[in-house]
């Protein structure tokens, strides 16, 4: 199997009853969606139950699986579903075993279409997972309004982070030939309840906005209209210099602001349904209002007033930092937009990262959470691998999303999680939305490493409900994926569920940051110092001297943590009760200093790196005893992937060790291996490195 079909497999289902609960199908209803809730069912459940599905007009025996509205059938409309549907909202869907007449069926309907196919592929996912379905009583509606990708694709295929092959998008085709890759991707966004994607790179080019590229961009939204899926594209803030020929792209200035209203409109003659416009401004060389002296609101309300009267919506990304903060980059989105919290217009969100320095493997929330409580802000989640091992290392993301949707941020009182500011119900924002950096490309499997489907996947599930456990989500994906095996589940999972801490441990432990290689982010690089911006230099972010290692950021040096309420703050402020997993992020912590281990900074140091490199090669063994679950090429890719990673878990033990060793002038505990190679060889590779060990 080469892994093409995602989650979506459909294979023979080892539950020999399904097929004495499930006759036949009845869709009503013509739209394109219900055509989209017909083909799947068929589909599914002809690959699940091994059978040819009958298609049935009437109600003339048991079993028969019903799809669609009260507004398409009578027979639905008087179902006596009614409360039913009201609690499933706009989106949402119910699956209920009902009598219609005496025949026993299985209902699976909501209020619109696209619930209604939210509530099929939930159906399917039943099966797939072999959950009973004699008695079914479900209500389902999600947490979160947008539920997003955001793909950083350039317009010449290039994907900005992306280790799966080029973007999908072959705007070189486009729009006269639709790909049936297309087709498959909205199938598995709309399976986990992804409703809006970003077609395009933050790191925006204006060229997608002129009539040749919007008439390619229309024949996607046309695609992905039925299954649930508005488009969004980034907005480039010069695009009125770049393509419009104006002499400033200022948002207070009149014409730019004629230029952008005329754009907007002659979008929606193309898509009448457009999402609206994701802007990264003034970050990392972007163009943005502060280069007239405006403001982000500024700016923002400016598109956002073209917007409205089409209903679209701007997201405004807090992505930012420069020169400006010399004291700490953490600092700077929190200084430049809490002073704006109010300023925007209500069809502007505010897009956060999880964390204030960027995808790190392990970072505490941001501090924008709970801060900006007349705002909406919507989560960026990372899902591409960007630090995280990209394409080769296997880390399941739902701990890391997890993590930082319970983190309390005590704005209002204890309770007060990121969750509840992200899903609109501590401060009562209607607009509610979660973002993933797509981790999708051409590749035949979607996303490289056979294990990173499971982020897609876990993104799409959490943004739905993100009161899912991890563990939920891993057994969910590694069961349609590939085997329900109970044998197989219980060791997989465990191997996902811990990847993550693992590679935290092997990359960067108790709280070290942003010590991988410069500008490609792979691999240790803790060394460098010769980048012309500070905070694009590892150093700037482990401090390592002779006296100790890690960022001051309490009262005594950046004071990053006076941005959290007192309460979250007291987490982390004293270096001896702070939590330790985020010790060095927090800290300058002296190499004798005691940890809850009883061990020395410098020894737990160690203890953690070999640890976590002893762990990533237990991994891979213990990937070797699932091989009698899992067909020979998905088994042979993880195979070779996990001996990749353990070598390079080991190469990022022995660099960061042997580094930090200059400094902290201690040994490495005798009980451990000694590095084989010398700091010299480890700073001396080159990417694309092969680092040996
Ligand atoms: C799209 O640019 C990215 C950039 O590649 C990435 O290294 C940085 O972390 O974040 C930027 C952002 O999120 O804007």
């Amino acid at each position: 199997e080469n892994g093409y079909d995602l989650w979506l497999r459909y294979k023979p289902s080892g539950n020999q009853t399904y097929r004495q609960h499930i006759t036949a199908v009845l869709t009503t209803g013509s739209s394109p969606t219900m055509k989209a809730v017909r083909d799947e069912l068929t589909r599914g459940l002809s690959g699940l139950l091994q059978t040819a599905i009958t298609h049935s007009t009437a109600v003339n025996r048991d079993g028969i699986v019903i799809a669609g509205t009260p507004h398409s059938s009578p027979l639905i409309h008087n179902a006596g579903i009614a409360p039913l549907l009201q609690q499933a909202g706009e989106e949402g869907f119910i699956i209920v075993t009902k009598k219609i007449g005496d025949k026993k069926c299985i209902l699976i309907s909501g209020n619109s279409d696209v619930g209604v196919l939210y509530g099929a592929f939930h159906f399917l996912r039943l099966l797939q997972t072999e959950q009973p379905v004699e008695q079914l009583h479900i209500v389902s509606t999600p947490r979160i309004k947008l539920r997003m990708l955001n793909h950083w694709d350039n317009l010449d295929r290039t994907v900005e982070r992306g280790y799966a092959g080029f973007s999908i998008w072959n705007w070189h085709t486009l729009p006269g030939y639709i790909d049936q890759r297309y087709i498959d991707y909205a199938r598995a966004n709309a399976s986990i309840g992804i409703n809006g994607t970003v077609l395009t790179n933050v790191n925006a080019n204006a060229t997608i906005l002129t009539k040749p590229y919007l008439e390619k961009v229309k024949a996607l939204a046309d695609v992905f209209r039925p299954y649930g899926i508005k488009v969004y594209l980034t907005a480039r803030f010069s695009a009125p210099v770049e393509t419009g020929g104006l002499k400033t792209a200022d948002p207070l200035n009149e014409e730019v602001r004629q230029w952008w209203t005329k754009k907007v409109k002659e979008i929606y003659t193309y898509i009448p349904d457009f999402g609206g416009f994701l802007v990264k401004a003034n970050s990392e060389g972007q163009p943005g209002p502060q280069d007239y002296q405006r403001t982000h609101a500024d700016g923002a309300n400016m598109l956002a007033d073209a917007l409205a009267p089409f209903s679209g919506i701007v997201i405004w990304r807090a992505f930012v930092y420069s020169n400006e903060n010399p004291a700490d980059r953490h600092k700077q989105a929190y200084d430049d937009f809490v002073p704006l919290d109010g300023r925007f217009r209500p069809n502007v969100m505010v897009q956060v990262k999880n964390g204030a320095i960027d995808f790190m493997p392990r970072e505490p929330f941001h501090p924008l959470f709970g801060a900006m409580p007349k705002t909406p802000l919507m989560m960026e989640f990372q899902v591409t691998q960007e630090y995280l091992g990209q394409g080769t290392h296997l880390v399941f993301l739902a701990p890391l999303f997890a993590e930082t949707l319970q983190s309390d941020s005590y704005q209002k009182g204890p309770g007060s999680t990121v969750a509840k500011v992200i899903d609109g119900s501590m401060d009562g924002h209607p607009l509610t939305g979660i973002a993933g950096v797509a981790n999708i490309g051409s590749d035949i499997n979607w996303c490289g490493h056979p294990f990173a489907q499971a982020n897609w996947y876990a993104l799409g599930r959490l943004a739905w409900d993100h009161t899912l456990s991890s563990k939920q989500i891993a057994e969910e994906w590694l069961r349609m994926s590939y085997s329900n095996d109970e044998r197989f589940i219980g060791t997989a999972s465990k191997l996902m569920l811990e990847s993550r801490d693992i590679m935290v441990q092997y990359a960067n432990p108790i709280g070290l940051h942003h010590i991988m290689g410069t500008s490609h982010h792979y691999g240790p690089a803790p060394w460098v110092n010769d980048l012309n911006r500070p905070e694009w230099n590892p150093v700037y972010y482990h401090r390592a001297d002779s006296t100790g290692i890690g960022f001051n950021r309490t009262a005594t040096g950046s004071n990053a943590l006076a941005q959290y309420h007192p309460e979250a703050r007291a987490r982390w402020e004293n270096m001896l009760t702070c939590d330790e997993k985020n010790l060095l992020w927090f800290h300058h912590v002296p190499w004798d200093f005691r940890m809850k281990s009883g061990r020395s900074l410098w020894d737990e140091l160690c203890y953690q790196y070999y640890t976590g490199a002893e762990r990533a090669g237990k991994m891979r063994d213990t990937w070797q005893t699932l091989q009698p679950y899992v067909d020979r090429q998905r088994f042979e890719q993880v195979s070779m992937l996990l001996q990749i990673q353990h070598e390079e878990a080991i190469w990022w033990r022995n660099a960061c060790l042997l580094y930090f060793q200059t400094f902290s002038k201690r040994l490495i505990p005798a009980e451990y291996e000694k590095p084989s190679k010398t700091l010299e060889y480890y700073k001396s590779l080159q990417f694309p490195f092969a680092p040996g060990i």
